[in-house]
């Protein structure tokens, strides 16, 4: 099955220049604290964009990331986020045992304890980018900021949490709303992609989506799913061992946008978006990607558009990809801090 989606972001000129691959990547830092049995078990460096650019600066796919903190952040990230003295920084508590939340959501409950700064259309620069990541977490991005992205970025995705999420005034616990009533409903039509977890598509109508956009929904371990018109692709997962699901939506996310500015097609860029969300779940916070496993994983992209480019494609040519990346993920080694957190980790039934 053949998905049309969007224009893929513009290739190289001259044989010698390198291709424009700039990404735009807008979204809040915060703080992740993990909670399990009533006890803190680990607070890590959060927010998709972290996420997302750990993904695509490990696999040399150059970005800027416009992100806003407070005075208290106190991580060092390779992309400088701005700073509001006046403000602390987005803070995400994730409640593993609280059972099942308001949207279904069985793995873990998330309240959204403090806010930073929302990003502005005049927080992003001037100039072009080839594909934008409007990637929210904690309510920041707004309507005019989207449609900032959709002026100066040739194709835009979107991750559904950015605009779907409400927060309790109470307790900060976060509920969703449907997407036509989320105020950013009369812009979708000029996005690229549009990427939900299986809990956040309750949330919108698919059928209606897939005619505005390329819709693809992630549903953990069973892999994911593309909408596209009338084209319907299911993407296998890889096997992997869970300890914390957070940030799993994130890193898939970078690897697709990783594969389409490579110039893979929309399935194999979600294969590679399956590959890089369940090396995630197998660490708490950010995985460090192994740089024999990053090298597999290039030569991999490489050869399967150099497959493509020579159409010698047949109908189980996905099943070879995903043979061909499956050993790569066996490169990766865990720190000896990282061993013993996933020891005492936290395990969630999907
Ligand atoms: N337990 C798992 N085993 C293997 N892959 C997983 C697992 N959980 C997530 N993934 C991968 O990460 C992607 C995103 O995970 P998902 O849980 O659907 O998103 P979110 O983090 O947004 O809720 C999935 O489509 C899948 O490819
Ligand atoms: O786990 P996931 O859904 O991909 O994304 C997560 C967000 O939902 C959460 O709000 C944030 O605190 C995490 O750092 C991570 O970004």
């Amino acid at each position: 099955m053949t998905l049309n989606p969007p224009p893929p972001p513009s290739q190289p000129t001259t044989p010698h220049s390198p291709p424009n691959r700039r990404v735009l990547i807008v979204g809040n830092y915060c703080h992740d604290v993990l909670i399990q049995n009533g006890s803190v078990v680990a607070e890590t460096l959060g927010g998709a964009a972290s996420f997302i650019s750990n993904v695509l600066d490990s696999s040399s796919v150059s970005c800027e990331l416009v992100s806003k903190v407070g005075r208290d952040f106190r991580y060092e990230v390779t992309h400088s986020p701005i700073v509001v003295p006046e403000k602390v920084t987005t803070v995400f508590e994730a409640y593993f045992d609280l059972g099942i939340d308001v949207i279904g959501h069985a793995d873990r409950v998330l309240k959204r304890v403090s806010a930073c700064d929302p990003i502005l259309p005049s927080d992003i620069p001037d100039s072009r980018f080839d594909f934008g990541m409007a990637v929210g977490v904690g309510g920041e991005i707004l309507p005019e900021t989207l449609e900032k992205m959709v002026e100066i970025c040739d194709v835009v995705a979107v991750d559904i949490q950015a605009l779907i999420r409400v927060f309790d005034p109470v307790d900060g616990s976060v509920k969703l709303v449907d997407l036509r009533e989320s105020g950013f409903f009369h812009i979708l039509h000029r996005i690229g992609y549009l990427k939900a977890s299986s809990d956040e598509a309750l949330f919108m109508d698919v059928e209606q989506m897939k005619h505005m956009c390329c819709v693809v929904v992630t549903n953990g371990e069973k892999g994911c799913r593309i909408y596209h018109k009338d084209d319907e692709t299911m993407v296998p997962p890889f096997v992997a061992k869970q300890v914390d699901p957070t940030g799993a939506g994130d890193s898939y996310l970078g690897g697709l946008v990783v594969g389409l500015v490579e110039g893979l097609a929309v399935p194999d860029a979600a294969l590679l978006g399956n590959f890089f969300g369940s090396i995630t779940v197998e660490h708490i916070g950010q995985p460090k990607f192994d740089l024999m496993m990053l090298q597999r994983v290039k030569e991999e992209v490489q050869r399967r558009k150099k497959q493509r480019n020579l159409s010698i494609n047949h109908k189980n040519d996905q099943e070879e990809f995903h043979a061909r990346l499956t050993p790569a993920r066996f490169s990766c080694v865990d720190s000896p801090v990282q061993t013993e957190l996933l020891v005492n980790g936290l395990s969630c039934d999907r």
